[in-house]
C-alpha cells in the first residue's frame, strides 16, 4: 500500500543524510515498528510517509501514485492518519466533540455519526460520563485512547504513530499496543509506529531498526 523508493533526507545544516536509499514497503493488515537509537531520524521517517515534509532524495507512492501527484495537503486530510505522543486533541472539546470534527474535517464515512463514535470511546474504555467532558480533565493515558480513537473512525488506511506509549504506565501501554493491532488486523489498516522501547516494538507484526542510514528489518 505505501512505498518508498530509493528515500534520503537530510537537514539542509547537516553534512550527513539520516538515511538514503531506503526501499521500504508497508501493506494493510499488518503494523510495523520503528525502532533506532536518539536522533537516528525515526521522527523524521515518520514526517515524511505522513506527508509533513518532502523527501530530498527519492519518492513515497500510496497503491502506486507518488505523494507528489495526490497533493501533501488531501494525503494529509484524507489518507493518513497521526497519533502523536502529545495527544494533539483539541483541549477546548471533549473526547466526543473531538472524533465528531475529525470526522467531519475528513469526510469520514460516518460523519456526523454520534452512535458511531460513542461504540468507538466506548470500546477504548472512555466511559459514558468522559465522552462529554473536557479533554484536558481526562488522564494522559485516557487522553491517548482518545487520540486512537479519532483514528479509528476516520477512514485513512494508514495510522502514523509517534512515541504513542512514550508517556503512558505499563497498563495503558498495554491497552494501547493492543488497539493498535486490532487497528490492523480488524480495520485491515496499516499501522507504522515509532518507539523506543523494544517490548512495544514486539508486539507489532514487523520491526525495523534505523541504524548506519538504512532500515534493517529484524528476525520475527
Ligand atoms: N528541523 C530540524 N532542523 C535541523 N535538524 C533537525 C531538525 N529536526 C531534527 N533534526 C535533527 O535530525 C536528527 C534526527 O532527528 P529525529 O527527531 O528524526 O530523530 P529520532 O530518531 O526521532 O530521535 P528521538 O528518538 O530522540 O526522538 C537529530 O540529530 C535532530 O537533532
Amino acid at each position: 500500500m505505501l512505498r518508498t523508493e530509493e528515500l534520503g533526507y537530510w537537514y539542509q545544516d547537516k553534512e550527513q543524510p539520516l538515511f538514503q536509499q531506503v526501499n521500504l514497503e508497508f501493506e494493510v493488515g499488518q503494523s510495523y515498528a520503528i525502532l533506532g537509537h536518539s536522533g537516528s531520524g525515526k521522527t523524521t521517517f515518520l514526517s515524511l510517509i505522513a506527508g509533513l515534509d518532502k523527501p530530498r532524495e527519492g519518492a513515497i507512492f500510496l497503491n502506486d501514485r507518488p505523494l507528489t501527484e495526490i497533493g501533501l495537503t488531501h494525503y494529509r486530510r484524507h489518507e493518513v492518519s497521526i497519533v502523536f505522543q502529545a495527544y494533539n486533541l483539541f483541549t477546548y472539546m471533549s473526547p466526543l466533540n473531538n472524533l465528531l470534527t475529525a470526522m467531519a474535517i475528513t469526510g469520514a464515512s460516518h460523519a456526523g455519526d454520534q452512535d458511531y463514535a460513542r461504540q468507538i470511546l466506548r470500546a477504548l474504555g472512555i466511559a459514558d460520563e468522559l465522552m462529554t467532558r473536557n479533554v484536558q480533565h481526562l488522564s494522559g493515558g485516557q487522553q491517548q485512547r482518545v487520540a486512537i480513537a479519532r483514528t479509528m473512525c476516520c477512514d485513512a488506511k494508514l495510522v502514523v504513530a509517534d512515541e504513542p506509549t512514550g508517556n503512558l504506565d505499563e497498563d495503558n501501554t498495554q491497552a494501547v499496543i493492543a488497539q493498535f493491532q486490532r487497528i490492523a488486523h480488524d480495520q485491515q489498516k496499516c499501522v507504522i509506529l515509532v518507539t523506543h522501547e523494544p517490548d512495544v516494538a514486539a508486539q507489532c507484526d514487523q520491526q525495523y531498526r534505523l541504524e548506519n542510514k538504512q532500515f534493517v528489518r529484524l528476525a520475527e
